[in-house]
């Protein structure tokens, strides 16, 4: 459950945001951002996106400004909206040309609440796109083997063009045996080791990349954050989130360090960052005095911490005092509606460009 809170500096971030349509300007930046933002003073704009495998599309965004600080919201609720429009778009295209409909299959082990809970919004956000939906609810004492017959099953069926096995899994079950059973071309979560080696390799590319570090990547790239030269730092080490997020930077040419538990100046280390992907799940751990002035910030922590006040009895923070971040930064994503939302449009992406290859659909 909630990890213990250092301080309550994040009370509901939504209620600040403007209105969509006032968008301001670069120039009303408190702070000369230290990464270069081409933003442009409109509320819609056209950026140039560079996706994981190197291609590029374009891409509208959006700017929000907290009402009363400087920082711009980057808004991964609504960027991952137009991700899901687009995605919605290139299904009914595929279907409507060679008669296939993309297919993802959901593994769930289990009976933890948090993992059903994204398990559903998953197959609710596939239903809004067309992609077809093909859930295994397996019981908490089920064996490995188990697992294993319906992954396998899953990747011997045509109609299945990804797979997810969701994490955590039960504790005995070994996750390294379970998530190397799951086919590579299947594998839209990017966890397989061959996937993840690929991406750690130079002038190799990965079938997939992890859905939340490149949903991490999408906003930086659609909020025109430039990445080539710029110091990044990534908080946190996990194989999920930490790891491939650094590697994905390294791959865009940033200059990269990891932050991570035995780190001694932690705090030290990430002011020196023009860029910062926290991904440790702990409250409000990153201060503003760890953030460099102008710097971009990407909250990828989803933490719980109680509030008699909510309907659920909690509500949602980040690893990053999203106010104190505000004062600082020249761009934060807020939690919810910063990565968490991009996460599932990356999964959805992932599927239908497994559909479009294993087709050979352009
Ligand atoms: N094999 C696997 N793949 C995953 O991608 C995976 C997983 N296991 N296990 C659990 C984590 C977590 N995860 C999230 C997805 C969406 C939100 C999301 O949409 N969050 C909303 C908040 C939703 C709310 O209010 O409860 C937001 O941040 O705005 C969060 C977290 C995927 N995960």
């Amino acid at each position: 459950m909630a990890p213990p809170v250092l301080s309550d500096c994040s009370a509901c971030a939504a209620t600040r945001f403007l209105p969509f349509r006032r968008a301001v300007s670069s120039e009303a930046f408190r702070f000369q951002p230290s990464v270069s933002l081409t933003l442009k003073p409109s509320s819609l704009i056209a950026v140039r996106s560079i996706s994981s495998d190197g291609r590029s599309s374009s891409a509208v965004s959006a700017v929000t400004m907290n009402a009363d600080t400087s920082a711009k919201v980057i808004d991964g609720k609504l960027v991952s909206k137009q991700i899901k429009d687009e995605v919605a778009e290139e299904v009914a295209r595929m279907k409507e040309a060679i008669g296939i409909v993309p297919g993802l299959a959901v593994i769930l082990v289990g009976s933890r609440k948090d993992s059903q809970t994204y398990v559903r919004s998953k197959k609710k956000a596939c239903e809004a796109v067309g992609i077809k939906s093909y859930e295994a609810n397996l019981p908490e004492d089920s064996t490995e083997e188990d697992v294993l017959k319906h992954i396998s099953a899953f990747n011997n069926d045509p109609s299945v063009h990804g797979i997810l096995v969701q994490l955590p899994l039960p504790r005995h079950m070994n996750e390294e045996t379970i998530l190397n059973a799951v086919s590579i071309e299947r594998d839209v979560d990017g966890f397989h080791p061959l996937n993840i080696g690929r991406l750690a390799m130079q002038g190799r590319y990965p079938l997939f990349v992890p859905c939340t570090p490149k949903g991490c990547m999408e906003l930086l790239h659609r909020y025109g954050v430039e990445i080539k030269g710029k110091r990044a730092v990534v908080i946190g080490r996990s194989n999920i989130v930490g790891m491939p997020a650094a590697l994905l930077l390294q791959k865009a040419n940033a200059t990269v360090s990891i932050v991570h538990s035995q780190t001694k100046n932690p705090e030290e280390i990430t002011r020196q960052a023009d860029i910062v992907i926290s991904a440790v799940g702990v409250a409000n751990l990153v201060r503003g005095s760890w953030i460099k002035p102008g710097a971009v910030v990407i909250d990828v922590g989803i933490n719980p911490v109680d509030d008699p006040e909510s309907p659920r009895g909690y509500r949602l923070v980040g690893d990053v005092c999203y106010e104190e971040a505000c004062e600082v930064a020249s761009a934060v994503t807020p939690v919810p509606g910063g990565v968490g939302p991009m996460t599932i449009a990356m999964l959805l992406s992932n599927t239908l460009e497994s559909a479009k290859r294993i087709h050979n659909f352009k």
